[in-house]
């Protein structure tokens, strides 16, 4: 999870990885060429949640310092290890056109279009990444047994995908012969889901860009909420069908059918303290709708289940965690209702999803295994961002502190390289990311301000409409009188006083 050229012996050594950019000379950042600084890490130093005890236990512990404390600082448009390229949305040799990148409904896409996103995902599973390579093991062994062999390898752009997810959820190792302590998820269970997953597809569509050099390529996204037990996107021309020899398996006709997973082996990982490597091992299992002993899962999100998320005004609510009650967060990731009350039996929304698949992509340590993880992403992360649109909310919103670890607002995300904190993604995509989502959302119910606003402008128009009918009906009613002078009236009244009055 750091780039090539910054993990020699004495790169890691110096603490210090900021490398000169392709076409410079001796130029760390870019510095002369008015790229970027070379600058100390900023570390979160807030307290966080209780969820995880220990201290100085785990590499990820204040990420990145116990592997690099200085980092490139990019200006403007640039960006990137080395500030040699440019942000998301952005292209040309000075970063100042813009492009646009366009996230829709995979289901929209053309036969064409399909087999492109198809093809362009099987070619980052076998292309080498270009720029980062993976550590093999925990700092603590990473100079390697004589102190000088670097224990970090090669990884292929969608396989660092599936390793930078597992090493977010990974145990925290406490030796040989103690069990590792499971009670930590830089990724998941908290305020930086939403956050650490949006960063997480950006890499990813920034890896593919780079690869197809074609920087509007946008991933498309699953509409996962259409309820039923049909997975509509599980065809050849996507993301596979099911295999018709053996219903745990892909079609043979699909090439995610010849895909391997990698960080299969849990066991070693929590034993030994090994990590996850680029090792493939076992074909990918899925079978929508098939867990027969969880009926809950047999069944996707509903539309509604949406719409009811979108109206939960808060976006996180202590303790910032996979139990927190009327929080719009965990409602989306699934641990709470749809409408925000937490019920620890409830799977709805994104962790629905995943439970759906009933296999690799259900394991968290496995599930971006699947490619289907992808497109169920991108849809959190445009539900997201819809929430983000309507709610408009003030960045203090997000936790500062006493989130679970990695979680807080300037926790830099575990493993991204270079640092990038929860708070630069709580943004609006399409204003601050360089990309947007092509979709259509349930109509945003009134607000209680705004029925209370209608219902007295109602009253009011009534109130209107009736006194000026009332006008009308008593003009016209004096106007037909008119013809007979009112003195009529009193005239009779007056006759009437007259004969009753004669004493
Ligand atoms: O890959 C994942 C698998 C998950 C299973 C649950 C659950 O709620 O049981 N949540 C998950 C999140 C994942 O990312
Ligand atoms: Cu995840």
């Amino acid at each position: 999870q750091f780039p090539r050229e910054c993990v020699t012996p004495e790169g890691l050594r110096s603490g210090r990885c900021c490398p000169t950019p392709a076409g410079l000379e001796n130029d760390p950042c870019g510095a002369t060429a008015g790229r970027g600084l070379c600058v100390p890490v900023a570390v979160d130093a807030r307290p966080h949640g209780p969820q995880y005890p220990h201290d100085g236990r785990d590499d990820r512990e204040r990420w990145p310092v116990r592997f690099f404390n200085s980092t490139c600082r990019c200006n403007g448009n640039f960006s990137g290890f080395n500030c040699g390229r440019c942000r998301h949305g952005f292209t040309g040799d000075n970063c100042d056109q813009r492009v646009s990148v366009v996230r829709r409904n995979v289901m929209q896409l053309s036969a064409d279009e399909k087999l492109a996103f198809v093809s362009a995902l099987d070619q980052a599973k076998r292309t080498v990444h270009p720029d980062l390579v993976i550590a093999m093991r925990r700092f603590q062994e990473i100079f390697g047994p004589d102190g000088n062999t670097m224990q970090f390898e090669n990884i292929t752009i969608y396989n660092y995908f599936v390793w930078s997810h597992y090493y977010s959820v990974s145990k925290t190792f406490l030796g040989a012969g103690q069990a590792s302590f499971g009670g930590v998820d830089f990724s998941h269970e908290g305020p930086g889901f939403l956050t650490w997953h949006r960063f997480h597809l950006l890499q990813l569509e920034q890896d593919m860009q780079d690869m197809l050099q074609d920087p509007s390529f946008a991933l498309p996204y699953w509409d996962f909420a259409i309820g039923g037990s049909t997975c509509d996107i599980c065809t050849d021309d996507l993301m596979g069908a099911r295999s018709s020899f053996d219903m745990n398996s892909l079609s043979t006709n699909s090439v995610f059918s010849s895909w391997r997973v990698i960080c299969e082996s849990v066991e070693d990982y929590d034993t030994l303290g090994t990590i996850c490597n680029s090792t493939e091992s076992s074909p990918i299992r899925r079978n929508p709708a098939g867990n027969v002993n969880r009926p809950m899962v047999q069944r996707l999100p509903e539309p509604q289940d949406v719409a009811a998320c979108l109206q939960v005004n808060t976006f996180d609510t202590a303790p910032y965690y996979s139990t927190s009650d009327e929080s719009f967060r965990n409602s989306v990731e699934g641990y709470s209702a749809p409408q925000g009350n937490y019920d620890p039996a409830v799977r709805s929304l994104h962790n629905l999803a995943h439970l759906f698949l009933n296999g690799t992509g259900g394991q968290t340590h496995l599930s971006p295994n699947d490619p289907i993880f992808v497109l169920l992403h991108t849809y959190t992360d445009a539900i997201f961002d819809e929430w983000l649109r309507r709610h408009s909310p003030d960045s203090a919103v997000y936790p500062d502190e006493n989130a679970p670890i990695g979680h807080n607002r300037g926790y830099n995300m575990v493993p991204f390289w270079p640092p990038v904190t929860n708070a630069e993604m709580f943004v609006t995509a399409q204003d601050n990311l360089g990309y947007s989502y092509a979709a259509e959302w349930p109509a945003q119910p009134f607000t209680v301000t705004e029925i209370i606003t209608m219902t007295i402008v109602a009253a009011l128009v009534v109130v209107a409409v009736v006194f000026a009918a009332t006008t009308c009906a008593v003009r016209a009613k004096s106007r037909r009188e008119g013809h007979q002078p009112l003195l009529v009236d009193q005239y009779q009244r007056y006759d009437d006083d007259k004969s009753q009055s004669v004493v």
